[in-house]
């Protein structure tokens, strides 16, 4: 039995670290994890110009410990009236990794996303031109489509003629939750195409949300499935395959927001990622393909050059807190908070 495992540093593709007071009390977190992160734009208001990414960089470059190294990957936040060229100047002098799409109201902040994926047609030509990656939230945001079947209607009536329209555009597909997540994508023989999964849509089921009560820690967008969806997102991430990759969309809302009437959508998986990634690829008996998923398949995907330095875990008893407080008052309840899990973090 493998005791420890030590690998090239990761990298999280998919991460929100917020502003102010919050990016300073979580962005520790992910630095001590992830060399580099794909920061998600979705502030507010979003980060839409490359001035914008500049400065919200600097801010997160400035909230780090003395000595601690992380390198944000900025992305731009696509509306309806985004220039090709701010997109184009922002990825020539390499501010902006990404672009953004969120459907205007599938999320948390995405009131000022794209209202319909012809008005973005000057955008993915120019991104597409450029090799620019497009980053799909992709859910239908049609009202009467069922909540748990927004991820497959994106993906037939949205996605899929999209890729025909730019058959050379680079597509993520954002936080995937379902089995026609996975067939779409193992399906695509073009290799322009890619998706990253979260901890928590890999170790739980629907039925976490609704366990002896409503579970508002458990709620994130898009929500869990049920278990053949989980099941299929286990044999896809475990496989090996180059098309999937570490993306935590770790996504801090207060408590206090959370266990509310009308909770926040998002999950706070960032103290706790790689140790409940690596629980996965344990339980599947996949550790051997571990470091490809979390280290290799993204930075080869967005072009990157392999992280030099390395990490370890170790099998371990791992207590995640119940509660991180913010210095300005207030908490985050951590993904799986009171629980524990069987791998750590080596210093
Ligand atoms: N995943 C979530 O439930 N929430 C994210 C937004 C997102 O990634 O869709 C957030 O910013 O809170
Ligand atoms: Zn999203
Ligand atoms: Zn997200």
């Amino acid at each position: 039995m493998t005791d420890t495992l030590t690998l090239r540093r990761p990298d999280d593709f998919h991460l929100h670290l917020r502003d102010g007071e919050m990016l300073k009390a979580v962005l520790g977190h992910s630095a001590r994890q992830f060399a580099r992160a794909i920061v998600m734009p979705n502030l507010r208001p979003p980060v839409t110009r490359v001035a914008e990414a500049r400065a919200y960089r600097e801010r997160i470059l400035a909230a780090l410990a003395p000595g601690q190294r992380f390198e944000p990957l900025m992305t731009a936040y696509l509306c309806d009236d985004t220039p090709p060229d701010e997109l184009r100047r922002g990825f020539e002098e390499g501010v902006f990794a990404a672009a953004k799409l969120y459907p205007a109201g599938a999320t948390t902040h995405s009131e000022f996303g794209v209202t319909s994926i012809a008005r973005a047609g000057r955008v993915l030509e120019a991104m597409q031109a450029l090799g620019m990656p497009l980053l799909l939230h992709g859910e239908s945001t049609d009202p009467a489509v069922d909540v748990f079947d927004r991820e497959a209607v994106f993906i037939d009536t949205t996605l899929r003629p999209l890729l025909q329209d730019f058959p050379a555009l680079k597509v993520a597909m954002e936080h995937i939750t379902t089995e026609e997540a996975v067939d779409f994508l193992s399906a695509d023989g073009s290799g322009r195409l890619a998706a990253t999964v979260t901890p928590q849509h890999l170790m739980f089921n629907r039925n976490a949300i609704f366990t002896g009560g409503i579970r508002p820690h458990h709620y994130c967008l898009p929500v869990l499935k049920r278990e053949r969806h989980r099941l299929a997102l286990r044999r896809f991430a475990t496989s090996g395959s180059p098309k999937i990759f570490l993306g935590t969309d770790s996504a801090p809302h207060l408590r206090t927001l959370k266990e509310a009437s009308c909770g926040c959508a998002g999950i706070f998986n960032a103290p706790v990622a790689l140790q409940s990634y690596i629980t996965v690829f344990d339980e599947e008996g996949a550790l051997e393909r571990f470091e490809a998923f979390a280290s290799v398949h993204g930075a080869r995907f967005y072009g990157l050059p392999l992280n030099g330095s390395t990490l370890t875990l170790r099998r371990a008893r791992c207590d995640v807190p119940q509660d991180i407080a913010l210095p300005g008052g207030g908490s985050l309840h951590p993904f799986l908070g009171g629980s524990t899990l069987p791998w750590v973090l080596e210093d």
